[in-house]
C-alpha cells in the first residue's frame, strides 16, 4: 500500500532523504525511527502529500501521495489549534471530517456530530464532549487529535511524534489508543518517534534512518546492537525483555557529529 522507490526528498537542492526503497503492507503499522534532523518529519509529510519536492518513486494506495490525501489522516508534531479560540472538544474532532468535506460550518451537520461522538467514545473521550480543548491534559489532547483525524475514516494514519511532551502516565493512555487503533480499525498507521520503547509492542515494522535507510524490518530485526550502533553510537544497546525488544539509545548522532 506504500511504495518508496529510489525516493530523494529536497529542500530546494538540499536533499533531506536519500535513495530510500522500502514497502509497507496494507494494515500494518511502521515505527519510523532516527536522531534529530533524519528526515522523518519530512519523510512523513511527504506520504501525506504536504511536501512534494521529491524525485523517485512513491505510492500510496497506488497513487501519488496528493491524489490520496482523501484517504490519508496526518497528526503534526505540534497542533496548530489556536487555544484562545474557545473550541470543544466536540468541535475539534468535528474539524476533521469538515476539513476534508471542504466545508465551512457555524454549525456541525447532525451526521458528523454523530461521526465526531464516536470518534470521541473510541479514545474513550465522550465524557469531555462539551470541555474546552484549552483546559484538557496533555494526553487528552492528543486523544481528541487522534479522534479528529479518525473522524474523516482513513485508510492511512501518520503521526509525528505522538508521545512528545507527554508524562509516562499520557504516554500509556495515547498508546493504547493507537494500539486500539491498530487492533480494531485495520488502519495503516506510520508513527515517527525518538524512542520507539513504548510503542516496540504495535510496531509490525520499524524503519531506521538517517537521511539514507538504514535498516527496515522487524522490532527484532531492526533493534540490534550492530545496527542501532551505526546511528547512535557505540553506547547504545538492544535488549530483549520476555517478548519484547527495547533499545537504550540518546539524541547523540548529531551533537557528536557537530562536535568534530
Ligand atoms: N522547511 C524546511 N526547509 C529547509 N530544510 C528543512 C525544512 N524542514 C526540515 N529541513 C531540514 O531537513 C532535514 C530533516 O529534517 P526533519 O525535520 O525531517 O528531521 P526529523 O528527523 O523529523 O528531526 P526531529 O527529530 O528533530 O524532528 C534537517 O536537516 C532539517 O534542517
Amino acid at each position: 500500500m506504500i511504495i518508496a522507490e529510489n525516493l530523494n526528498i529536497y529542500y530546494d537542492s538540499y536533499k533531506a532523504i536519500e535513495d530510500v526503497t522500502f514497502e509497507l503492507n496494507t494494515g500494518e503499522t511502521l515505527l519510523l525511527l532516527g536522531p534529530n534532523g533524519a528526515g522523518k518529519t519530512t519523510l512523513l509529510r511527504t506520504i501525506a502529500g504536504l511536501h512534494e519536492e521529491y524525485k523517485g518513486k512513491l505510492l500510496v494506495f497506488g497513487k501519488p501521495p496528493v491524489k490520496a490525501r482523501d484517504v490519508i489522516s496526518y497528526v503534526p508534531q505540534s497542533h496548530s489549534l489556536n487555544e484562545r479560540v474557545p473550541l470543544k472538544a466536540i468541535e475539534v474532532v468535528a474539524m476533521g471530517a469538515l476539513y476534508k468535506k471542504g466545508l465551512v460550518h457555524f454549525s456541525i451537520p447532525k451526521e458528523i456530530l454523530k461521526e465526531s461522538e464516536k470518534a470521541l467514545e473510541f479514545v474513550g473521550l465522550r465524557r469531555i464532549r462539551d470541555k474546552r480543548f484549552a483546559e484538557l491534559s496533555g494526553g487528552q489532547k492528543q486523544r481528541v487529535l487522534l479522534a479528529r483525524a479518525l473522524v474523516s475514516k482513513p485508510k492511512l494514519l501518520l503521526l509525528d511524534e505522538p508521545l512528545s511532551a507527554l508524562d509516562p502516565s499520557a504516554r500509556v493512555e495515547v498508546v493504547s489508543v493507537i494500539a486500539k487503533i491498530k487492533h480494531e480499525t485495520g488502519i495503516t498507521v506510520l508513527i515517527t518517534t525518538h524512542d520507539p520503547n513504548p510503542l516496540t509492542e504495535i510496531g509490525d515494522k520499524i524503519m531506521l534512518i538517517n537521511r539514507r535507510l538504514i535498516a527496515f524490518g522487524t522490532p527484532e530485526d531492526v533493534l540490534k546492537d550492530e545496527i542501532i550502533t551505526k546511528v547512535y553510537g557505540p553506547l547504545s544497546k538492544a535488549v530483549k525483555v520476555g517478548e519484547r525488544m527495547y533499545c537504550f539509545i540518546g539524541d547523540v548522532h548529531l551533537h557528536r557529529r557537530e562536535e568534530k
